[in-house]
Protein backbone atom coordinates (compact mmCIF):
# COMPACT_ATOMS: atom_id res chain seq x y z
CA UNK A 1 0.00 0.00 0.00
CA UNK A 2 1.17 3.60 -1.27
CA UNK A 3 1.70 6.04 2.03
CA UNK A 4 -0.17 9.45 1.19
CA UNK A 5 1.86 12.09 -0.04
CA UNK A 6 2.06 14.74 2.06
CA UNK A 7 3.15 18.53 2.20
CA UNK A 8 6.13 20.49 3.86
CA UNK A 9 3.29 22.68 5.78
CA UNK A 10 2.04 19.70 7.60
CA UNK A 11 5.27 19.06 9.51
CA UNK A 12 5.77 23.26 10.53
CA UNK A 13 6.38 23.11 13.96
CA UNK A 14 7.41 26.07 16.21
CA UNK A 15 8.74 25.76 19.88
CA UNK A 16 9.61 28.29 22.04
CA UNK A 17 11.81 27.85 24.97
CA UNK A 18 12.96 30.91 27.77
CA UNK A 19 16.00 30.68 29.01
CA UNK A 20 16.64 30.30 32.79
CA UNK A 21 19.66 30.18 35.03
CA UNK A 22 19.91 26.01 34.53
CA UNK A 23 20.33 26.55 30.86
CA UNK A 24 23.27 28.45 30.98
CA UNK A 25 26.92 28.87 31.65
CA UNK A 26 29.26 30.42 33.68
CA UNK A 27 29.02 33.88 31.26
CA UNK A 28 25.36 33.71 31.57
CA UNK A 29 24.56 32.57 27.98
CA UNK A 30 22.88 29.49 27.06
CA UNK A 31 25.12 26.31 26.69
CA UNK A 32 25.27 24.79 23.19
CA UNK A 33 23.72 21.28 24.34
CA UNK A 34 21.11 22.63 25.98
CA UNK A 35 19.78 24.56 22.64
CA UNK A 36 21.08 21.53 20.75
CA UNK A 37 18.54 19.18 22.68
CA UNK A 38 15.21 21.67 22.14
CA UNK A 39 16.62 21.50 18.65
CA UNK A 40 16.29 17.86 18.47
CA UNK A 41 12.68 17.93 20.32
CA UNK A 42 11.58 20.37 17.92
CA UNK A 43 12.91 18.59 14.66
CA UNK A 44 11.73 15.60 15.98
CA UNK A 45 7.87 16.86 16.73
CA UNK A 46 8.12 17.76 12.62
CA UNK A 47 9.44 14.59 11.87
CA UNK A 48 6.97 13.06 13.33
CA UNK A 49 4.11 15.04 12.27
CA UNK A 50 5.74 13.84 8.53
CA UNK A 51 5.66 10.16 9.33
CA UNK A 52 2.89 9.57 12.07
CA UNK A 53 5.28 7.30 13.31
CA UNK A 54 7.90 7.18 16.04
CA UNK A 55 11.42 8.49 14.65
CA UNK A 56 14.50 8.45 15.94
CA UNK A 57 17.50 10.58 15.25
CA UNK A 58 20.03 9.44 12.83
CA UNK A 59 22.63 12.71 12.08
CA UNK A 60 22.89 16.23 12.93
CA UNK A 61 24.59 18.72 10.52
CA UNK A 62 26.81 20.93 11.44
CA UNK A 63 25.52 23.55 13.40
CA UNK A 64 27.98 26.53 14.22
CA UNK A 65 26.51 29.08 16.84
CA UNK A 66 26.57 32.83 15.37
CA UNK A 67 25.96 34.43 18.86
CA UNK A 68 25.60 34.20 22.57
CA UNK A 69 21.94 33.72 23.65
CA UNK A 70 21.91 35.51 26.82
CA UNK A 71 20.02 34.30 30.25
CA UNK A 72 16.34 35.49 30.26
CA UNK A 73 16.20 35.44 26.31
CA UNK A 74 13.03 33.78 24.40
CA UNK A 75 14.48 31.14 21.88
CA UNK A 76 12.16 30.43 18.79
CA UNK A 77 12.80 27.14 16.84
CA UNK A 78 10.94 26.50 13.57
CA UNK A 79 11.58 23.14 12.10
CA UNK A 80 10.09 21.83 9.19
CA UNK A 81 10.51 18.64 6.74
CA UNK A 82 12.26 19.60 3.50
CA UNK A 83 12.70 16.27 2.09
CA UNK A 84 11.35 12.47 2.50
CA UNK A 85 14.00 9.50 1.19
CA UNK A 86 12.87 5.79 1.99
CA UNK A 87 12.66 5.40 5.43
CA UNK A 88 14.29 8.93 6.82
CA UNK A 89 13.34 12.61 6.65
CA UNK A 90 15.47 15.97 6.20
CA UNK A 91 14.41 18.34 8.79
CA UNK A 92 15.13 22.03 8.52
CA UNK A 93 15.81 24.70 11.68
CA UNK A 94 15.76 27.77 11.77
CA UNK A 95 16.60 29.19 15.31
CA UNK A 96 15.82 32.78 16.72
CA UNK A 97 16.62 34.21 19.91
CA UNK A 98 14.57 37.30 21.40
CA UNK A 99 14.87 39.87 24.44
CA UNK A 100 11.54 40.41 24.71
CA UNK A 101 11.78 43.76 26.76
CA UNK A 102 14.19 45.19 24.27
CA UNK A 103 12.31 43.69 21.38
CA UNK A 104 15.98 42.71 19.90
CA UNK A 105 15.63 39.51 18.05
CA UNK A 106 18.46 37.80 16.03
CA UNK A 107 18.63 34.47 13.85
CA UNK A 108 21.14 32.31 15.99
CA UNK A 109 21.09 29.06 13.87
CA UNK A 110 20.44 27.04 10.68
CA UNK A 111 20.66 23.24 10.94
CA UNK A 112 19.30 19.79 9.47
CA UNK A 113 18.50 16.95 11.13
CA UNK A 114 17.63 13.80 10.14
CA UNK A 115 15.48 11.43 11.38
CA UNK A 116 14.43 7.56 10.78
CA UNK A 117 10.84 5.81 11.05
CA UNK A 118 11.02 2.56 12.91
CA UNK A 119 7.93 0.55 13.92
CA UNK A 120 7.57 -0.82 17.34
CA UNK A 121 10.13 -3.64 17.10
CA UNK A 122 12.76 -0.49 15.82
CA UNK A 123 12.79 -1.70 12.14
CA UNK A 124 13.14 0.89 9.63
CA UNK A 125 9.77 2.04 7.75
CA UNK A 126 8.83 3.99 4.48
CA UNK A 127 7.90 7.30 5.25
CA UNK A 128 5.42 9.48 2.99
CA UNK A 129 6.62 11.41 0.08
CA UNK A 130 7.10 14.85 1.20
CA UNK A 131 5.74 17.36 -2.51
CA UNK A 132 7.76 20.90 -2.03
CA UNK A 133 4.89 23.73 -2.72
CA UNK A 134 6.50 27.47 -2.59
CA UNK A 135 9.89 28.21 -4.27
CA UNK A 136 11.79 28.33 -1.03
CA UNK A 137 10.44 24.50 -0.22
CA UNK A 138 12.15 23.34 -3.76
CA UNK A 139 15.47 25.04 -3.07
CA UNK A 140 15.63 22.95 0.15
CA UNK A 141 14.16 20.22 -1.35
CA UNK A 142 16.80 20.12 -4.50
CA UNK A 143 19.37 21.03 -1.87
CA UNK A 144 18.37 17.65 0.40
CA UNK A 145 19.66 15.17 -2.02
CA UNK A 146 23.23 16.76 -1.65
CA UNK A 147 22.83 17.00 1.79
CA UNK A 148 22.35 13.86 1.84
CA UNK A 149 25.43 12.53 0.03
CA UNK A 150 27.70 14.46 1.82
CA UNK A 151 26.31 13.15 5.35
CA UNK A 152 26.37 9.77 4.25
CA UNK A 153 29.76 9.86 2.60
CA UNK A 154 30.63 11.29 6.22
CA UNK A 155 28.94 8.99 8.18
CA UNK A 156 30.45 6.13 6.26
CA UNK A 157 27.06 4.83 4.81
CA UNK A 158 28.09 5.85 0.91
CA UNK A 159 31.47 5.72 -1.27
CA UNK A 160 31.78 8.84 -2.32
CA UNK A 161 31.76 7.90 -6.07
CA UNK A 162 28.11 6.85 -5.70
CA UNK A 163 27.64 11.26 -4.64
CA UNK A 164 26.82 11.63 -8.06
CA UNK A 165 25.15 15.30 -7.19
CA UNK A 166 27.46 15.78 -4.58
CA UNK A 167 30.18 15.57 -6.94
CA UNK A 168 28.14 17.51 -9.63
CA UNK A 169 29.19 20.46 -7.74
CA UNK A 170 32.51 20.30 -7.83
CA UNK A 171 33.62 18.41 -10.88
CA UNK A 172 32.13 19.91 -14.15
CA UNK A 173 31.43 16.94 -16.64
C1 LIG B 1 2.10 11.52 15.13
C2 LIG B 1 2.49 12.88 15.64
C3 LIG B 1 3.17 12.75 16.95
C4 LIG B 1 3.62 14.05 17.53
C5 LIG B 1 4.13 13.79 18.95
C6 LIG B 1 5.47 14.39 19.07
C7 LIG B 1 6.22 13.79 20.22
C8 LIG B 1 7.60 14.20 20.12
C9 LIG B 1 8.48 13.51 21.05
C10 LIG B 1 9.88 13.93 20.85
C11 LIG B 1 10.71 12.81 21.25
C12 LIG B 1 12.16 13.13 20.95
C13 LIG B 1 12.69 12.09 20.08
C14 LIG B 1 14.17 12.27 19.95
C15 LIG B 1 14.70 11.21 19.09
C16 LIG B 1 15.93 10.60 19.70
O1 LIG B 1 16.61 11.16 20.47
S1 LIG B 1 16.27 9.02 19.22
C17 LIG B 1 17.76 8.63 20.08
C18 LIG B 1 19.01 8.89 19.28
N1 LIG B 1 19.03 8.11 18.05
C19 LIG B 1 19.17 6.78 18.08
O2 LIG B 1 19.26 6.11 19.08
C20 LIG B 1 19.24 6.11 16.72
C21 LIG B 1 20.28 5.02 16.73
N2 LIG B 1 20.53 4.55 15.35
C22 LIG B 1 19.74 3.63 14.78
O3 LIG B 1 18.81 3.12 15.37
C23 LIG B 1 20.08 3.24 13.35
O4 LIG B 1 21.41 3.60 13.06
C24 LIG B 1 19.14 3.96 12.33
C25 LIG B 1 19.21 5.47 12.41
C26 LIG B 1 17.70 3.50 12.54
C27 LIG B 1 19.59 3.56 10.91
O5 LIG B 1 19.62 2.19 10.92
P1 LIG B 1 20.52 1.34 9.87
O6 LIG B 1 20.46 -0.07 10.20
O7 LIG B 1 21.83 2.01 9.70
O8 LIG B 1 19.61 1.50 8.65
P2 LIG B 1 19.93 1.60 7.10
O9 LIG B 1 19.02 0.59 6.50
O10 LIG B 1 21.39 1.54 6.73
O11 LIG B 1 19.42 3.07 6.80
C28 LIG B 1 18.11 3.43 7.12
C29 LIG B 1 17.97 4.88 6.85
O12 LIG B 1 18.81 5.61 7.74
C30 LIG B 1 19.56 6.55 7.00
N3 LIG B 1 20.81 6.77 7.70
C31 LIG B 1 21.60 5.84 8.22
N4 LIG B 1 22.68 6.42 8.77
C32 LIG B 1 22.54 7.74 8.59
C33 LIG B 1 23.32 8.88 8.92
N5 LIG B 1 24.48 8.77 9.57
N6 LIG B 1 22.88 10.10 8.56
C34 LIG B 1 21.71 10.23 7.90
N7 LIG B 1 20.92 9.20 7.56
C35 LIG B 1 21.34 7.97 7.90
C36 LIG B 1 19.77 5.87 5.66
O13 LIG B 1 20.11 6.81 4.65
C37 LIG B 1 18.42 5.26 5.43
O14 LIG B 1 17.53 6.24 4.95
P3 LIG B 1 16.63 5.96 3.63
O15 LIG B 1 17.57 5.84 2.47
O16 LIG B 1 15.90 4.65 3.89
O17 LIG B 1 15.71 7.11 3.55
Amino acid sequence: MSLKKKFAKESFTIMNELVLPNDTNTLNNLMGGRLLHWMDIAAAISAQKHCNRIVVTASVDNVSFKHPIKLGDVITIEAKVTRAFNTSVEVRLDVWAENIPSGARQKSNEAYYTFVAVDQSARTIPVPELVPETPEEIDLFDGALRRRQLRLVLGGKMHPDEATELKALFFKS
